[in-house]
């Protein structure tokens, strides 16, 4: 079987539970499809919750209520919980393109990064900058920020963000790899997000990394929405360190299980500067002993025992990615559905070309009347699933208006403020029907706008 046959046979069990235009509130829905599943195009934000999730998450309530703590080195599904991190690792590995001993599934995103960023940000006075795109999600903002300030530097010197070309929406290679190519030598960290979060752009990943390590900085990444969105391949690329959260296209559920990816060579270089005893070796862990012995790579960085029922509820999508043949027959999908979906809203009469808008200038306001266009870039390498749009006049409510009548109607994306809603079909669970019902919604819901 090809691996498009293998994947539409594990698709066609229906293996999420997606809500109802029902149950998320949709107003504007006939009677008779009032029971059916919404178009859940927001797995970018927050994945739905899986079938098997679901019943590996009721399992492990009973083993809790009927052996307590003995579950943790008995299990009747043999899932111990002292090594309930071990299910995860290998699909982990897979999906980010590492060895199982550079990742960790672990604490959360932000934690997982500070964490990182202590252990890799080591400023020295000729060479103190962290490079970043300008507009990261403000989480990963707070996080450099505080990191250089606690170095004792001023956040405004220390931090170099680059921003898109005026009146462009997303930044190009040859001025990313340029800015570093000057600035390296002053550079101690370089850290983008591999697919970022407003505009959806899949940023090159390898080049960047290639380019950050011949100036002789250290390379991380935030994968937040690039794990499970996009195929990767971290140790090959030879990038220094990784976060991720999983709640995403990971579907983990909110506030899921974090991950972590330490590059092979920082094994014997470094050792865990934070350490907890989940970092330390599992054939002495309980035997109690007052000095750290770490797990050799990224285990090590593990400080507390994490949550079974976080980690299980993890574990019942990542089974179904596995049976996809992970990320490549999932991306082709992937691409395929994305790629439809911008097809139909390029046909809209109120679509209008990032072109006109770009040479208008991104914060310009000339398009009086209501529209949209996509500021993620068309090329597919450069994009993951999501397509943001950019409302028009970039001064007014449409984009409210819009979302609001999208909702009404069942189509489920996201807001994100001052103009953007992004849309994104996920390949593990969305369908081509979906994207076209997105579609006539817009168009249904600019219709319907007032003049
Ligand atoms: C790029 C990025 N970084 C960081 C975060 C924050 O993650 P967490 O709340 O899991 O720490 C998110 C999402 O919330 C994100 O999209
Ligand atoms: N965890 C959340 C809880 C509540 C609302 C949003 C989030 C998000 O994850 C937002 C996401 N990071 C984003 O790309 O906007």
């Amino acid at each position: 079987m090809s691996p498009n046959q293998d994947l539409s046979a594990v698709l066609t069990g229906n293996q999420f539970v997606i809500p109802s235009n029902r149950q998320i509130g949709a107003s504007n829905i006939p009677e008779n499809l009032a029971d059916q599943r919404c178009a859940y195009l927001c797995g970018n934000s927050l994945g739905p919750l899986s079938k098997r999730s679901q019943s590996l998450l009721q399992e492990e309530l009973q083993v809790w209520g009927t052996r307590a703590v003995e579950g943790h080195f008995s299990h009747p599904h043999g899932r111990e919980w002292m090594n309930i991190a071990d299910t995860i690792t290998p699909l982990f590995a897979e999906l980010v393109g590492a060895q199982e001993k550079e990742v960790a599934c672990m604490g959360t995103l932000t934690a997982n990064l500070h964490l990182l960023m202590a252990s890799f940000y080591k400023p020295t006075s000729n060479r103190f900058k962290i490079l970043c795109e300008a507009k990261a999600f403000p989480s990963d903002q707070y996080a450099f920020a505080s990191q250089a300030s606690l170095h004792g530097y001023d956040p405004k010197d220390a931090i170099v963000e680059i921003s898109p070309r005026a009146g462009e929406f997303t930044l190009r290679e040859a001025d990313i790899l340029d800015v570093i190519a000057k600035e390296g030598p002053s550079i101690a960290l370089v850290i983008f997000s591999g697919v970022q979060y407003y505009t959806g752009q899949l940023f090159p990943m390898q080049k960047i990394t290639n380019a950050a390590k011949e100036q002789g900085c250290i390379c991380g990444w935030d994968l937040a929405h690039a794990i499970g969105n996009v195929p990767m391949a971290l140790h090959d690329w030879n990038v220094d360190f990784a976060v991720w959260c999983t709640y995403k296209y990971l579907n983990s559920g909110p506030g899921g299980i974090g991950g972590l990816y330490i590059h092979e060579k920082w094994e014997n270089v470094k050792s865990p500067e934070y350490a907890g005893w989940w970092g330390h070796d599992p054939a002495t862990r309980f035997a109690m002993p007052p000095a750290f012995a770490a797990i050799p790579g990224a285990q090590g960085y593990q400080q507390s025992n994490p949550s079974v029922l976080a980690t299980v509820s993890l574990l019942g999508s990542l089974q179904i990615f596995k049976e996809c043949g992970m990320m490549y027959p999932l991306r082709e999908r992937s691409t395929r559905l994305t790629a439809e979906l911008e097809k139909l809203l390029v046909q809209s009469r109120f679509f209008v070309p990032i072109t006109e808008v770009t040479a208008q200038g991104s914060a310009s306001n000339a398009h009086r009347s209501p529209g949209f266009t996509i500021i993620t870039p068309q090329d597919p390498e450069s994009r993951g699933a999501q397509l943001s749009l950019l409302f028009l006049p970039t001064e007014s409510n449409v984009m409210r208006s819009v979302f609001d009548k999208l909702s009404e109607t069942g189509v489920v994306g996201d807001k994100r403020e001052p103009n953007v809603i992004r849309l994104t079909p996920a390949p593990l669970y969305n369908t081509l029907e979906e994207c076209q019902r997105a579609a006539s919604c817009l168009e249904a819901a600019f219709e319907s706008l007032k003049p």
